[in-house]
């Protein structure tokens, strides 16, 4: 499999001289295509500095970061938004979904923002509603629609554009279990079926048990490193659990 995402010796460093703090410490990690990987750890451990710098939207303070085979760390701000376009896809706890366009709007805006022929945008927005389970909402707006429907929307906005890597921060963070559970197996369904590779950042053990692979992360380090397997789920989550309270501190 190719390898979508390469850290190395990254580091991150907050403040000046004499008042400094290492958010991140020497983190190494890859991420190869067909990747479903979590990252847990608990607050203040590194987790949101380490997806911001993945983001682009921070930079690190030293170390090498290559995703889909370009460096991050080098690129100029004009060349980081073309590329934040055409190989990341975002999910949020929040949605950050517009609120003056419709669902159907709002999915294929990166793509007429990237002009792709509108035959396209019609079959690839019908495709993946059918995947998030949307098709009945495609017209309304979202204040008109639930939580879980939103989250389904941005989910289907961050992937409709086939990204290299879709970086989720608490994406069921917000949702009720039952909304959580239809959105991380469409998450898991895209991932099987399109080998879509997806990071997700959680503090939740269940929605981390939907993952292939999981990094724990404490004190700005990678603590402990988890695979499923062919593990069930429960038996993963069970893991999950274990290493979380061996972590100690919150989550
Ligand atoms: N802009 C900043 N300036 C100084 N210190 C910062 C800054 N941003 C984060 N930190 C510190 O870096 C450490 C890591 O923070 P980070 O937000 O990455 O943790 P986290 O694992 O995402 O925590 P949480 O789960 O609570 O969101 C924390 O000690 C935090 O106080």
């Amino acid at each position: 499999m190719k390898t979508i995402l390469r850290a190395r010796n990254v580091q991150k460093v907050y403040g000046s001289k004499g008042n400094q703090y290492k958010a991140l410490a020497d983190i190494n990690f890859d991420i190869k295509e067909g990747e479903f990987i979590g990252i847990m750890g608990p607050s203040g451990a590194g987790k949101s500095t380490l997806l911001n710098i993945l983001s682009t939207i921070d930079t690190p303070t030293s170390g090498e970061i290559m995703i889909a085979d370009q460096n991050i760390v080098t690129m100029k701000e004009e060349q980081l938004s073309d590329f934040r376009r055409n190989n990341l896809g975002f999910i949020f706890q929040d949605y950050n979904l517009l609120d003056t366009l419709t669902v159907k709007e709002n999915i294929l805006l990166p793509l007429a923002l990237s002009k792709v022929p509108a035959k396209e945008i019609e079959n690839r927005v019908e495709k993946i509603a059918d995947t998030f389970g949307i098709q009945g909402i495609l017209d309304k707006y979202p204040y008109h629609i639930s939580g879980g429907q939103k989250q389904r929307t941005a989910a289907s906005r961050a992937m409709v554009t086939k990204p290299s890597l879709i970086l989720a921060d608490e994406p069921t963070g917000a949702l009720d279990s039952k909304s959580a559970i239809d959105l991380l197996e469409s998450l898991t369904a895209l991932n099987e079926q399109n080998l879509s590779t997806i990071m997700m950042v959680t503090h939740d053990a269940f929605a981390a048990s939907f993952c292939k692979r999981i990094l724990f992360i404490k004190d700005g380090g990678i603590y402990a490193e988890i695979h499923k397997l062919q593990q069930s789920r429960q038996e993963f989550f069970q893991k999950i659990l274990d290493v979380l309270a061996s972590l100690g501190g919150g989550h």
